[in-house]
This record gives C-alpha cells, structure tokens and sequence, in this order.
C-alpha cells in the first residue's frame, strides 16, 4: 500500500498496534484515501477549519485508545464465537465519544461488494469507508443481534481536527445517550461489548449473498 496525495499520518507506528490485532491486516491512525476518490468528493471530507460550520464541534482523536480493547469471543452461545468484539476497557458514560472508524475511503466505482466491514460516510456522494483488510479497534464492533436486546453505541458523524488547520469529517461511534426515561442512564459498563446496529439492510444484503 502506497501514500497517495491525499494521505497523510495514515500508518500507525509499531507502538500504537493494539493487542490481538489480526496479522496481515493493516492497522491505520487516520482514514486511507483511494486514490480514485474525485477531488470534489474528498473536498467535502478534508476542508479549512473556517469552514466548519459554527454549530458543529471539531475532535481531536488518535491511538493508543485506552477506553476500549478488542478480545476474542469464547462463548458458544455469541452468534460471532471465535471471532472478535470490541470492548469497554473502562466504564463509558451516555453519549462519549468512542473511537472513529477508520478504514479504505472509496466511492461507489471502487467497492467491494463483499465486505462486511463497509460504513457509508457520505450519502450525497456515495462515499463508504471499508475496513476489511485495513482499519483500526472500530471494525470488530458487532452488530447486537442476538447478542444483548438492544444496541448500545451507535455512529454519527464527527469532525476531526487534524492539524495544518484542516478538518477531517469521518464516523464516529458514540455510547447511547441515556434516553428520556433514562433507562441507558448506566452507558457501558467495564468490560461490556460494545455492539451497535448494523440495520436490517446488512442482514438482508447477507442472506442474499449467502444462498
Ligand atoms: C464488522 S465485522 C465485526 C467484527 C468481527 N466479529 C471480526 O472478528 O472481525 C462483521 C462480521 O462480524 C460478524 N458478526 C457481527 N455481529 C454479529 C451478530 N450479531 N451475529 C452474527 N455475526 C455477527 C459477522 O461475521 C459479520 O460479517
């Protein structure tokens, strides 16, 4: 894998590799850039500071993460047994920041439809970011599917600081606020999973592919 001109800061060092990190997977500190992503596109993900818009608060986000940890599941009755999860390494109170996801950035021409680590980033221009075979902490969370009842994190856009007074938009995942009766109002214990919604799209998408 080559920088192109639009990467930067994109390899962690040696020291920022987490524990049981999957050999032959690249571990990234910042979103990879395809270099067939169109200069517009990319323009609406990498922007000047002045340019965020006054509501929105700019993050500043990068590894080690010491809120959570990946471990391997050994449970026969997890739907993922013998796969990984992502896990709350302290407790993670309602609606904080978790990590960003991170990944291969590419538009609807450079997809592989066969992985089940694709987020979309960006609607309007069809932009997803792929972490199948590059990523960080973020691509072993679970869907919460026959896991726990309901989720207890899920995405939202986020904005990162990234320095040379440029932003960064990206997804984040973020613990669930507590709700209004209040009934998340715990967050994630220590040493929870952390398991999100993948939707009902991704489920449907997979039995198709699987007959
Ligand atoms: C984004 S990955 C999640 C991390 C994955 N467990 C790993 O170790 O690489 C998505 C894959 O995890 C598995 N998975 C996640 N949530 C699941 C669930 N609720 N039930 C069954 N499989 C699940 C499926 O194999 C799915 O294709």
């Amino acid at each position: 894998m080559q920088p192109n001109s639009k990467n930067s800061q994109w390899l962690g060092s040696q020291a920022d590799i987490p524990e049981d990190w999957p050999a032959g997977t690249v571990y990234l500190r910042a979103p990879y850039y395809s270099k067939k992503l169109a200069e517009d596109a990319f323009k609406t993900l990498v922007f000047p500071k002045s340019d965020l818009p006054s509501s929105e608060r700019a993050l500043t986000t990068r590894p080690p993460y010491s809120n959570i940890k990946i471990s391997k599941i050994l449970s026969p009755n997890h739907p993922a047994n013998g796969q990984h999860g992502l896990f709350a390494r302290l407790h993670l109170p309602p609606d904080s920041f978790i990590i960003s996801y991170l990944g291969y950035v590419h538009d609807q021409n450079d997809i592989d439809e066969t992985s089940d680590y694709d987020l979309s980033l960006d609607r309007d221009f069809g932009i997803g970011v792929d972490a199948s075979r590059i990523g960080n902490e973020a691509r072993f969370i679970n869907d919460y599917r026959s896991v726990v009842t309901s989720p207890n994190a899920e995405f939202r856009d986020i904005f990162v600081d990234i320095g040379d007074g440029k932003i960064e938009k990206r997804m984040g995942v973020f613990v669930l606020s507590a709700g209004k009766s209040g009934k998340r109002a715990k967050g994630i214990p220590k040493g929870c999973e952390i398991v999100v919604s993948y939707g009902k799209g991704f489920w449907t998408e997979r039995l198709k592919m699987d007959r």
